[in-house]
């Protein structure tokens, strides 16, 4: 483990305060079962500058409630029970190795949330480099125990739990691999319920924990406040269409709206620095040209300090 307690390993790098934002186009079921989507989808946040795509790994006959399974539905694929249709809707080994040797042709990592503990075992199968737990999945303390065993990074998200519920997780995960995603669950989330400010309460509730956001609102501008609030990873649904078919489409961000989303928040992070007051180098021009009363510091020892903490 690194020695800033608040760093965590994603593979070939870290993330936490201090390193860039680890930013995630979560792929999920957007895909609809076809490979040939997930392809898209990995180029898009590849293109766009994303660190990670990320899966949602089930076993479907563990994940679907029994009395759900011979429900029939519409689908594009036509009408079939909803057994079949969370079948429909997974890829198995072979499509995960293909998705591996994808991403690292494009030099992007992957990962995935599983959803019971037979798909830890299955991702174990693949050198992620984290796991995800859906907020759905934090109340789950069997899958929150395998997910600990496997020593590796796990992002945590906190949508639709209490701060208790919280505490409990993260007493069963420990809190030295983990990384907290603040997230309101509901799709699309509305303004006025993502409560960003939760990012820092859970700073501080939470120390030597990362603080991230997985947004499912629609729009960009409030994932980029997260960031300024501090959360170290972000993650975002993206789509190749929002009108294509599936429950996560229209809460998810297209493309175009991805390079946006990605290039802002590079900026942004450049924007933050690191709250030490200093006078820049380019700042002693228009010094000598606006201020007509030096004060108490004269302009030459400023001039000399330029570009350092303030301290003269
Ligand atoms: C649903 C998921 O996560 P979140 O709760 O962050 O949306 C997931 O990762 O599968």
């Amino acid at each position: 483990m690194s020695t800033n307690s608040r760093l965590r390993s994603f593979g070939s790098r870290e993330a936490g305060p201090g390193r860039p934002v680890y930013i995630t186009g979560e792929i999920g079921i957007n895909h609809n079962g076809e490979l040939e989507n997930a392809f898209k989808l990995i180029d898009a946040a590849a293109e766009a500058g994303c660190d990670a795509v990320k899966f949602q790994k089930r076993t479907p006959e563990i994940c679907t409630p029994r009395d759900q399974w011979d429900i029939e539905r519409d689908t594009p694929w036509g009408r079939m029970t909803y057994i079949d249709y969370r079948h429909r809707v997974e890829f198995g080994e072979d499509e995960y190795r293909e998705i591996d040797a994808y991403c690292k042709e494009k030099g992007i990592d992957w990962f995935a949330s599983p959803w019971d503990t037979e798909a830890v075992a299955f991702l174990e199968k693949f050198d992620v480099p984290a796991h995800k737990v859906a907020s759905a999945s934090l109340t789950d303390d069997e899958l929150l125990r395998a997910l600990r065993a496997t020593g590796r990074t796990v992002i945590l998200s906190t949508g639709m739990s209490t701060p208790k519920q919280i505490r409990h997780a993260v007493e069963v995960l420990g809190s030295e691999n983990i990384l907290l995603c603040h997230a309101t669950s509901t799709y699309p989330a509305k303004a006025e319920e993502l409560n960003l400010r939760v990012i820092n309460t859970l700073e501080k509730e939470f120390p030597n924990v990362p603080i991230g956001y997985s947004g499912h609102e629609t729009g960009l501008q409030t994932t980029l406040a997260a960031v300024a609030l501090g959360a170290v990873f972000v993650e975002r649904h993206i789509t190749l269409d929002r009108a294509m078919w599936g429950s996560d489409q229209a809460a998810s961000v297209e493309p175009q709206g991805l390079i946006r989303l990605v290039r802002d928040i590079r900026a942004i992070e450049a924007s933050l620095g690191d709250g030490v007051k200093k006078v820049y180098n380019s700042e002693l021009g228009p010094m000598k040209k606006l201020r007509r009363v030096s004060g108490v510091v004269a302009e030459a020892e400023i001039a000399a300090a330029a570009g350092e903490p303030v301290t003269v």
